[in-house]
């Protein structure tokens, strides 16, 4: 049976690629994410596709511009009725409220649901040593807890961060905060190109809400069976 809490990356560059995984998937997986690969190739017929499916669907485009640019975004991908959608912690106050208040007002003008804005903090492809190359003057974990804290009081509603940071912005950011952690590897799986990653069990036990699995379940050889044992580890989690 399906769970929330797992949201399978779509990471693939055409419709028919993504209906084929849609379809092998079944009612194991309710919830996807549609990233840059997929959304720039094929554009809201993805997203168009998943609601009629009635799949969850997370935009994962990260937004990262000045705040009136980040703000008409916004209002377009509400009007494609996504679930969750991305833009980066980086940039900064005014653009987080912008994000927050343009999604608001369109889905209550609308009489939609109101997506949630998750704030990207630090990648989870990036170790100590790239954070200290890109100018990062403290650690890691700091950083996304100085970002976590921006994001909330900027009225944003959870994070994307890796399972590494998960206790500390559960304890900060209390229990209704999203905490979405890519940087997910079974032990079935390998780690590519993820720096910061642990186990589905570990992720959730430290505080995540949701998890984003791509490849591990995407690029398997049967990709239903990998779902399954992801899905049977974290039944008493
Ligand atoms: O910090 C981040 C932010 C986003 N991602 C995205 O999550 C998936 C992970 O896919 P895997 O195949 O399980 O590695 C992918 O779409 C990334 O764009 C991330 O990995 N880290």
């Amino acid at each position: 049976m399906a769970d929330d809490r797992i949201i399978t990356a779509l990471d693939v560059h055409s419709l028919e690629d993504m209906k084929r995984l849609v379809e092998t998937l079944g009612d194991r997986i309710s919830f996807y994410k549609v990233g840059m690969e997929l959304f720039y190739s094929a554009g809201p017929d993805t997203v168009r596709y998943l609601k009629e499916q009635g799949k969850h669907v997370f935009l994962d485009l990260k937004l990262h511009d000045i705040p009136n640019t980040v703000a008409q975004s916004v209002r377009a991908l509400t009007r494609l009725g996504v679930d969750l959608m991305t833009l980066h912690g980086m940039g900064g106050r005014s653009m987080m409220e912008a994000a927050a208040a343009a999604a608001r007002e369109e889905s209550a003008r609308l009489q939609i649901a109101r997506p949630r804005l998750l704030a990207v903090t630090i990648l989870t492809s990036i170790d100590e040593t790239a954070w200290r190359e890109v100018g990062g003057a403290c650690s890691i974990a700091e950083e996304v807890k100085k970002l976590a804290a921006l994001a909330k009081e900027s009225g944003i509603d959870g994070t994307v961060s890796s399972p590494y940071e998960a206790r500390e912005i559960r304890e900060m950011n209390g229990p209704d905060f999203l905490i979405v952690t890519p940087g997910i590897r079974p032990s079935f799986a390998v780690a590519d190109d993820q720096k910061r990653f642990t186990t589905p069990s570990q992720a959730l036990h430290d505080g995540a809400s949701h998890l984003v699995i791509g490849r591990p379940i995407t690029k398997a050889a049967d990709p239903a069976c990998a779902a399954d044992k992801i899905l049977e580890e974290i039944q008493e989690v």
